[in-house]
Parts: C-alpha cells; sequence; structure tokens
C-alpha cells in the first residue's frame, strides 16, 4: 500500500537529506535504525571495572558506550537512528545555544515515538504539549510553582521524611546497618509528590496513588525499545494493564476535580498544584478537565524520580566523601539555630546548592534532552536540519566532558559552584540538568525544596557510609538509576 511505501521511503528521504546537508553518523539499517549496535555495545560494558569501595564517577562511556564511541569517529554532532526515527545527536554546548537562537520555545516539539510511549504518564500534560497549547499550559503552570506557594507544601514534606527516617532508625536499632536508601527514597518522593500534586488525604486520591505506583512499575517492563515499530505488541499484556491502569487513574482524577469544581468559594483553598491550578482557571484559556488531569500525572511522573535519584546520588556521593557530610551538618545547624525547618532555613543552605548542582552534573537524573524540529531549520553555515528530526542532548556526555571541565572533570568537588552558577563550566550552555531556554523544567524549585528538606532530615540523624554489597552500575532506565539499588551503611548520630 502507499502507506508501507512512505513508511519504507521516507526515513531513507530523510537520511539523503541530512547527509546532503553534511551531518554523518553510523549507517543505519531497517527497520532498527542502529538499535542493535546500541544494544550490543551495552551488554559488553557491563563488567564491573573497579572494586565496589572506589567506584569511578566517570560514567559517560558506561551509560552511553554507543554514543562515547560514535563521538570519537563524528563528533559532537552527528545523526543516529532510533527505529526509522532520525536523531540528531548534539553534545556540543555552541550547537544548542545557536539551536536555542534559532527556534523559539513554543516551536519545539517533543519527538512523537516519544510522545506515543509515554502517552500513558504524560497525555497532553506541560512537558509534552507544543505551540500556543504549551504558551496556555505554561502560563496556568507556572504561578503554581512560585516559592510563596510551594512554601505551603513544607511541612508535609517533613512529615513523610519524618516517617521514613522513623522507619530506618527502627532498622538500625535493631541491629541491621544497611538499607536500600534509593527504593525508600523514590518511595518518599512519590508520597510527597502526590500530596503535592492532587492530594492524598481522601480515599480518591489514596487510590489514584496508588495506581500511579502500579502504572510506573508496568511501564518499566513495556518500555524498551522506544522507536521500533510494532514493539508494543512484543509487550502486549503489559500495554493492556497500562492502558486500564490508566482509564482508572483518569477517571478517578476526574472526579476529584469535578468534586473540587463544585466546592463553595468559602471553603479553605486547598494548596496542592491542582488545587492551584484550579484556582488560577479563570479566563477564557483555561485548562480543561482533560488536561488538569493530564498536569496531575505530569507532576507525579516528573516530579518524583528525577528528584530522588538526585538525593539517592547525592548521599551517594556524601558516603563517599566524609567531609562534605561534615561540611552540610555544621551548615544545616546553623541555619536551623535549634528551631525547625522552614522556607528561612533553606534558603540559607548555600553549600547543599552546590552539593546539588555537583551531584546533578555527575549523575544527571535526566541523562538527556529531547526535542523535535516542527519546521526545516538552518544552523549555522548550510546545514538545513529537515523538518521532523528529532535532536537528542546527551546531557551526561556534556557534564563529563573534559574539553568543558578540566582535568577534574570527574571529581566530586561541589565548590566547583561557588562563584560560578555554571560551575565555571567553558559554556553556560555546558550545565543542563534541567534543560534550556523557555522550556526548562518549571518543577525545579519544588524540587530543590524537597531535596533541602529530605537531605538535611536525614544528615542530622544519620551518617553514611558505602555498604561494601554496592555494585557500582548506573544505567539508563528512563532516568540515570544504580542498577543495582544504593545500599548504604546508616549509623544513627
Ligand atoms: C531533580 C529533579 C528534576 C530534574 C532533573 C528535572 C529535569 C527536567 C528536564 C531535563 C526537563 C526538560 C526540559 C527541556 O526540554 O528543556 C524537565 C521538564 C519538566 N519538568 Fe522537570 N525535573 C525535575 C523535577 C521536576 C519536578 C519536581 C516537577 C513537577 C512537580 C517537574 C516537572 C516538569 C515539567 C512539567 C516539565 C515540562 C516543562 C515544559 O516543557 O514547559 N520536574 N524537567
Amino acid at each position: 500500500s502507499v502507506g508501507a511505501f512512505i513508511f519504507l521511503v521516507s526515513p531513507g528521504l530523510t537520511e539523503w537529506r541530512l547527509r546532503k546537508n553534511g551531518f554523518t553518523g553510523p549507517t543505519p539499517s531497517f527497520p532498527l535504525g542502529n538499535i542493535l549496535d546500541m544494544c550490543k555495545k551495552e551488554k559488553m560494558n557491563r563488567e564491573p571495572s573497579q572494586g565496589p569501595l572506589q567506584p569511578s564517577h566517570d560514567i559517560h562511556s558506561l551509560v552511553f558506550p554507543y554514543f562515547a564511541r560514535w563521538c570519537k569517529s563524528y563528533g559532537k554532532v552527528f545523526i543516529y537512528w532510533l527505529g526509522t526515527e532520525p536523531f540528531l545527536y548534539v553534545a556540543e554546548p555552541e550547537y544548542i545555544k545557536n539551536l536555542s537562537s534559532v527556534v523559539a520555545a513554543k516551536n519545539w516539539g517533543k519527538p512523537t515515538v516519544f510522545k506515543r510511549d509515554r502517552k500513558p504518564m504524560f497525555g497532553d500534560g506541560l512537558i509534552m504539549v507544543e505551540g500556543d497549547n504549551w504558551v496556555r499550559h505554561r502560563h496556568i503552570t507556572t504561578p503554581a510553582f512560585s516559592t510563596s506557594k510551594l512554601n505551603a507544601m513544607i511541612s508535609s514534606m517533613v512529615e513523610s521524611t519524618s516517617n521514613m527516617l522513623g522507619e530506618w532508625s527502627a532498622i538500625t536499632s535493631a541491629g541491621a546497618r544497611e538499607v536500600d536508601i534509593e527504593r525508600d527514597i523514590i518511595r518518599n518522593a512519590s508520597e510527597i509528590i502526590a500530596k503535592a500534586s492532587f492530594g492524598i488525604n481522601n480515599d480518591e486520591g489514596k487510590a489514584v496513588f496508588e495506581k500511579l505506583k502500579a502504572m510506573q512499575a508496568a511501564l518499566f517492563t513495556s518500555n524498551r525499545l522506544v522507536g521500533v515499530p510494532f514493539s508494543k505488541y512484543l509487550h502486549a499484556k503489559e500495554t493492556l494493564k497500562t492502558r486500564r491502569l490508566g482509564e482508572e487513574i483518569d477517571g478517578l482524577l476526574f472526579s476529584i476535580i469535578e468534586s473540587r469544581n463544585n466546592e463553595r468559594p468559602s471553603n479553605a483553598p486547598q494548596h496542592d498544584l491542582l488545587g492551584l491550578l484550579i484556582a488560577g482557571n479563570q479566563n477564557s484559556s483555561r485548562l480543561t478537565s482533560r488536561e488538569l488531569v493530564d498536569e496531575c500525572k505530569t507532576f507525579f511522573f516528573g516530579g518524583h524520580e528525577t528528584t530522588a535519584l538526585a538525593l539517592t546520588w547525592t548521599l551517594f556521593l556524601l558516603a563517599l566523601n566524609p567531609r562534605w557530610q561534615t561540611i552540610l551538618r555544621e551548615e544545616i545547624t546553623e541555619a536551623m539555630g535549634g528551631g525547625d525547618i522552614n522556607s528561612n532555613t533553606l534558603t540559607k543552605l548555600t553549600k547543599m546548592t552546590w552539593v546539588m548542582n555537583e551531584a546533578l552534573r555527575l549523575y544527571s537524573p535526566a541523562p538527556n534532552v529531547q526535542r523535535q524540529v516542527r519546521e526545516d531549520i538552518r544552523v549555522g553555515d548550510n546545514a538545513v536540519i529537515p523538518k521532523g528530526t528529532n535532536i537528542w542532548i546527551d546531557v551526561v556526555g556534556m557534564h563529563h566532558d573534559r574539553a568543558l571541565w578540566g582535568d577534574d572533570v570527574n571529581e566530586f568537588r561541589p565548590e566547583r559552584f561557588q562563584d560560578s552558577p555554571y560551575g565555571g563550566c567553558k559554556h553556560r550552555m555546558g550545565f543542563l540538568p534541567f534543560g534550556f531556554g523557555g522550556r526548562v523544567c518549571v518543577g525545579r524549585n519544588l524540587s530543590m525544596m524537597e531535596y533541602k528538606i529530605v537531605l538535611s532530615l536525614v544528615l542530622q540523624r544519620f551518617s553514611l557510609s558505602l555498604s561494601p554489597n554496592y555494585n557500582h552500575s548506573p544505567s539508563i532506565m528512563l532516568s540515570l538509576r544504580p542498577s543495582n539499588g544504593m545500599p548504604l551503611i546508616l549509623e544513627p548520630l
């Protein structure tokens, strides 16, 4: 049929146009593109190369062996193929700056493959919407993330975290010392984000939370082959399960929104993000209930694992660097002055901000930023990037690039952020843990607040070291995770 013909031929045409425009890259095969190459090399590099207690932070060739290899042959900007989709690989900050000056935030697309595969998680929420719709979503969501609004969430974050630490204390006082902190930190962060997004103080909220967690577990098994045609049929059972859970979650969120819409204005306003969106949802560009549902899911999926992993990798780095545990503990004690954590305390934790940045640099939870070109664009001399090309920005690659950071690139040195918000990187677009331009992460203040609260409470109660059972194997499962968990030894203080 004509459809099949276009399906077979159009990637070839794009490949031809890209090559004609001077872009090189590994030769793709049909229909998998360069995927086999990517899978093969990944397995070969899985052998642990160091002892468990001296893990190396030089992780680029470990997590993206194929990119590290292709960079050697084709440089920091080249084309590769995920299935039948062309991706422009970019690990060159100046190139990103140029892209950013040619394409306005609202004209960026998100890769179609990525949208389709993540539909159950993000729907048409802020991460995925484009054009004028993105402008409208961004405009309505941004005020909900203002510092004054977020401050109302501090006490609930403290409460959830204190429960987790209570469990850790019970474990240590029963004689065990090793805890897989990754699992608990993710669980805590998912509770925090559910409370912050739509509230879980009633049965409906609790049910949404449980189903979202189940959906995440199902997505992990089904979402591996991004871009390969028909791959969802290989995981038919999980695909079906996710779809059913998705419908149940939507139904519950719709009814939460409906009952909130029907509440009298005299009722106490809800301080979660959904409540703030509903309160700010007055004029003609308001978000529909469908869109509000998708924002709730977007905040949940976009907001908890990323923050949890920033914390997990930080605790790992601190376990290896006891001196920084002491430095932070002193800063926390001084900032709190014997009182509780509040918004004032948090702003005083400047060294903790350096540590967060350094952890986000070495182990960026969002290992890449993805975009799609909606119109042919011209970057630099004559090279035209054809409409439909996906852009894959290798954040891990840039964060570990010696040419950008210097010889101490793979060392944990938070003080590099003391005088520079880019950590002394030679190019300010070389440090992109939260993306760039108008589409930069809307939740970064929320994540920083949560990060500081959790880290302060942990460091006040425990001193940390790495368990001999830890096996250093960071890998990409949507986000950058320790593939064998994060067992730490906790010493109560
Ligand atoms: C350490 C934690 C986090 C990291 C590393 C992170 C990272 C990112 C990155 C890389 C992007 C893409 C930006 C781009 O395309 O240029 C993004 C966008 C986004 N993030 Fe985050 N994020 C974090 C926490 C959060 C939290 C807590 C929330 C919400 C509660 C959130 C919600 C979003 C949303 C809605 C977008 C889409 C923004 C837009 O396209 O306008 N993120 N984030």
